[in-house]
């Protein structure tokens, strides 16, 4: 955790998502069944030499009715205030342009490294007119071609050289946690009402790197926690609250740092097609998740609401089956109480680990009471499962096929490994892989 962050900058249409698009394209993700979740991303995490960081296109981070010098002027911003690295793109085919030069003077000011990229050099002949690039003051331009694939190890390897060597030391004895939700869900309402319920601990430790903000607390058992805010919406005002793309950066960057999320719901206004996308970043980034259903207190109820408002909720979420639903009230600091126990809950069952023997009984029952799925005369057989990983837990299932696997089986087992331990607000990840 607390991966480096590299930011992608440069004026329109110089090929940052396309080289957004080629780092990312490698990793193939082993959970992609929530729906909602937008493929056209801004954020994402990548991987080179062994090297894990994540990677932004601030591009894709439209501040709605704002003219174009302007939107580039706060996307630099941002990629100065978030990454390690920035990686400023520019294009061989149109020369430097004015834009180009105010995005460099606006990085500039910044103490970030910057490594320049000259895109679209898709053939030799173009590679001479990299050296131009050298006027815009930065170190070696590296040519690449996003569209081709050309240099982009190349420029990788550079970016990685970058990276901080001194990334802050994750506290592993407190259990990190965030809210993330749309705008006025009740994030920082409720914030405030944790913390006043809870003793806070002070500490001497200089703040992060980053934007966050983490605060420390202990609950009425002693457990500690590390709540982990992301500044960057108070600090950039009303403006930003509606850019989506923004709140989402700040929900990505959050859940990135967090053993475990709550989504915070507005019971007021109900679920918003926002809510499923936030929702599932998370979910796809394997962290403990929490619904908590904020603004109750605002509900006239009967005996139904709840019920219903649950049932909407599974419908809604349905990936989410498997995390706890809490329905509180900042205000009225109903059942706020509840909340550091579901957290501490939730964190032991994604650090739970189930001998090999324990979990093959359980695979056996399984397979005893719904036989493995056959087709053209022939079975899957399941040989043998082990636990690899925790955080989520992860388990590889060793089976003849793997193609016979279906995913409603699968599915079954996952639910057959819910009923027999305690995975809670977790999820679970199986691997499914042939025997040699
Ligand atoms: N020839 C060539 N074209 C490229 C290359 N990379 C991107 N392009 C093209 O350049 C255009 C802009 O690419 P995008 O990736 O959308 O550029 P962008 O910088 O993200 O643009 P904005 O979203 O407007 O900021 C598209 O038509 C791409 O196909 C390249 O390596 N070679
Ligand atoms: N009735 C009621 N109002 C609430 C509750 N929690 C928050 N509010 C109100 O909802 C509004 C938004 O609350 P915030 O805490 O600022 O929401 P937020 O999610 O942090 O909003 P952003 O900072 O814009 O992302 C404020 O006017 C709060 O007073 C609640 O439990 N009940």
């Amino acid at each position: 955790m607390a991966k480096p962050v590299v930011a992608i900058v440069g004026r329109p249409n110089v090929g940052k998502s396309t080289v957004f698009n080629r780092i990312a394209g490698q990793r193939v993700s082993i959970v992609d069944d929530a729906p909602g979740v937008t493929r056209d991303r801004i954020y994402t995490s990548a991987e080179w030499l062994g090297h894990e960081f994540n990677l932004i296109d601030t591009g894709g981070i439209d501040i709605v009715d704002q003219p174009f010098v302007v939107q580039i002027k706060e996307q630099a911003e941002i990629a100065i205030e978030e990454a390690d690295v920035i990686v400023f793109v520019t294009s061989v085919r149109e020369g430097i342009t004015d834009a180009d030069e105010n995005v460099a003077r606006l990085l500039y000011r910044s103490d970030k490294p910057v490594v320049l990229a000259v895109n679209k050099v898709d053939n030799q002949e173009l590679r001479q007119d990299i050296y131009d690039y050298y006027a815009l003051g930065f170190d070696e331009p590296i040519g690449i071609s996003g569209v081709h694939g050309i240099g982009v190890g190349d420029l990788l390897d550079e970016i990685i050289k970058h990276f901080p060597t001194d990334i802050e030391p994750e506290d592993e004895t407190r259990i990190r946690f965030s809210l993330i939700g749309r705008p006025n869900v009740g994030k920082s309402s409720l914030v405030n009402a944790i913390l006043g319920e809870n003793r806070v601990i002070v500490s001497d430790i200089a703040g992060t790197t980053r934007d966050a903000i983490d605060t420390r607390f202990a609950a009425a058992n002693g457990t500690e926690f590390n709540m982990i805010d992301t500044a960057g919406l108070r600090k950039r005002g009303k403006a930003y609250e509606n850019a989506e793309k923004y709140s989402v950066l700040r929900a990505m960057s959050a859940i990135d740092r967090s053993d475990v999320v709550l989504v915070v719901l507005n019971a007021e206004e109900g679920i918003r097609e926002q809510d499923k996308k936030i929702a599932g970043y998370a979910h796809e980034a394997g962290r403990g998740i929490i619904i908590v259903v904020n603004k109750w207190d605002t509900l006239k109820k009967d005996n139904h609401s709840l019920n219903n408002f649950e049932q909407a909720i599974r419908a809604n979420f349905a990936y989410l089956d498997y995390a706890p639903i809490v329905f509180v009230s900042a205000k009225s600091k109903q059942r706020l109480n509840q909340i550091p126990g579901m957290i501490e809950h939730v964190s032991e069952n994604q650090s739970r680990r189930i001998t090999s023997s324990t979990l093959n009984d359980v695979l056996l029952d399984a397979i005893a009471t719904n036989p493995t799925p056959s087709s053209n005369g022939k079975r899957l057989r399941i040989y043998y499962a082990t636990q690899v990983a925790v955080k989520p837990p992860t388990f590889i299932v060793f089976v003849n096929d793997p193609d016979m696997m279906h995913f409603s089986y699968e599915r079954f087992l996952e639910n057959q490994l819910r009923n027999a331990f305690e995975f809670s607000g977790t999820p679970i990840h199986i691997i499914v892989r042939r025997r040699k």
